[in-house]
C-alpha cells in the first residue's frame, strides 16, 4: 500500500482544534506532512516522542482514526508545517536546508522539562513543569525560533556564543515572531506557553527588552563567560539589543512586516558570516535594504536609524 496525504484534526496545547497533515499507512495514520512541495524530492514533516526519555529521535506517533489529541505532538507538527510555509512562501526557502530536507520534531523529551532546542538535526521540546512552562510546541514563535537556528546554521553560521551568538539568537526570535505574526504590539517571545498560571507575560519582549532584564542599548551590553553560567557571552541576553533595533525598525510607519522579514533573511543568508558582530549586522541590513528598496529608500533609512537609536553604528 502507498502512502497518501489524509487530513486529520487534533487537539492544541491551549486547547484548540487544528486540521492536520497526516499520511493513511496500512494499518493507520502516520503524523507525517507530505503536502508540502519538499515531497516532490522526498521532504515531509514528520513529529516524534520521545516517550518522556531522552533518545532521539524517538518514536513515529501514529494514531487508529485520525484524530490526534497528543497535543504537544499536535503543535509541534502544525507549527512546523507554518513555519515551513512562511520560508517557502515569504521568501522563497525550501525548508531549512533550502534543499527540501525533511523537518523531524520530538515531544515529550525528558520529564518536566522547561526548554526546546535545535540538536543540528531536529527539534527537542520539554512538556515544561505546568509552572514555569506548559509543553513548548504550543508556541508557534518559539517552533519558529528553533527552526530559525537550523537556517542560521546552514547559512551565517553565527557561532553561539558573545556578539555572533547574541545575533544568532536575534535572528531566530525575529523570524519566531514574524512566523506567528500575531497582532502582539509588544512583540513578545513565548508568551503562549510560559507560566500558564499568569497571563500576558513571556520570556523576552522585543519592544522592551529591560522587562525581562535584557539589556536594549549598547551602553548596557553584558560582558559574560563564554560558559554554560554566562549564557555563552550572554546569547539569550544581549539579543535584546539587535532585537531592540529589528522592533525600531518594523514599526516605523511605512515599514510591513514582510519587507522586514525579507531584508533581515537577506542580511542573514547573504552578507553574515560565524563571526559577524553587531556593527557587521547593522551593515548588513542596510546593504540588504538597499538591495532590495534602493540607497535612499525609506527601508534603507529606516534600518540604520533602528540600529542608531540602539547604539550600533
Ligand atoms: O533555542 C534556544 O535558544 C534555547 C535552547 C536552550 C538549550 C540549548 C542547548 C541544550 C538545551 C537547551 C531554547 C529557548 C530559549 O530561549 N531558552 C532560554 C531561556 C530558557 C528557557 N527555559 C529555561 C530554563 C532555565 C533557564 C533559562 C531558560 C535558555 O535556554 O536560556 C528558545 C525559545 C524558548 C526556549
Ligand atoms: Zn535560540
Amino acid at each position: 500500500v502507498n502512502h497518501a496525504a489524509a487530513t486529520g484534526t487534533g487537539t492544541g496545547v491551549l486547547g484548540d482544534t487544528k486540521t492536520l497533515n497526516t499520511d493513511s499507512y496500512s494499518s493507520g495514520y502516520y503524523l507525517r506532512d507530505i503536502t508540502k512541495p519538499m515531497y516532490s524530492t522526498g521532504g515531509k514533516i514528520e513529529t516524534y516522542t520521545a516517550n518522556y526519555g531522552t533518545a532521539l529521535p524517538g518514536t513515529l506517533l501514529t494514531d487508529a482514526d485520525n484524530v490526534w489529541t497528543d497535543r504537544a505532538a499536535v503543535d509541534a507538527h502544525y507549527y512546523a508545517g507554518k513555519t515551513y510555509d512562511y520560508y517557502y512562501n515569504k521568501l522563497g526557502r525550501n525548508s531549512f536546508d533550502n534543499r527540501g530536507a525533511t523537518m523531524k520534531s520530538t515531544v515529550h523529551y525528558s520529564r518536566n522539562y522547561n526548554n526546546a532546542f535545535w540538536n543540528g538535526t531536529q527539534m527537542v521540546y520539554g512538556d515544561g513543569d505546568g509552572r514555569q512552562f506548559t509543553s513548548l510546541s504550543g508556541a508557534l514563535d518559539l517552533v519558529a525560533h528553533e527552526i530559525t537556528h537550523a537556517v542560521t546554521e546552514r547559512t551565517a553560521g553565527l557561532v553561539y556564543e558573545y556578539q555572533p551568538g547574541a545575533l544568532n539568537e536575534s535572528f531566530s526570535d525575529v523570524l519566531g515572531n514574524l512566523v506567528e505574526n500575531k497582532n502582539d504590539p509588544k512583540w513578545l517571545l513565548g508568551e503562549d506557553v510560559t507560566t500558564p498560571g499568569i497571563a500576558g507575560d513571556a520570556l523576552r519582549s522585543m519592544s522592551n527588552p529591560n522587562e525581562y532584564d535584557q539589556p536594549d542599548h549598547m551602553n548596557e551590553y553584558r560582558n559574560l563567560p563564554n560558559t554554560r553560567e554566562g549564557d555563552w557571552g550572554g546569547v539569550h541576553i544581549n539579543s535584546g539589543i539587535p532585537n531592540k533595533a529589528f522592533y525600531n525598525f518594523v514599526t516605523t510607519p511605512g515599514i510591513t512586516k514582510d519587507n522586514a522579514g525579507k531584508i533581515w533573511y537577506r542580511a542573514l543568508t547573504q552578507y553574515l558570516t560565524s563571526y559577524s558582530q553587531f556593527i557587521d549586522a547593522r551593515n548588513a541590513t542596510i546593504q540588504a535594504a538597499t538591495d532590495l528598496f534602493g540607497a535612499n529608500s525609506l527601508e534603507a533609512t529606516a534600518v540604520a536609524n533602528a540600529w542608531a537609536s540602539v547604539g550600533v553604528g
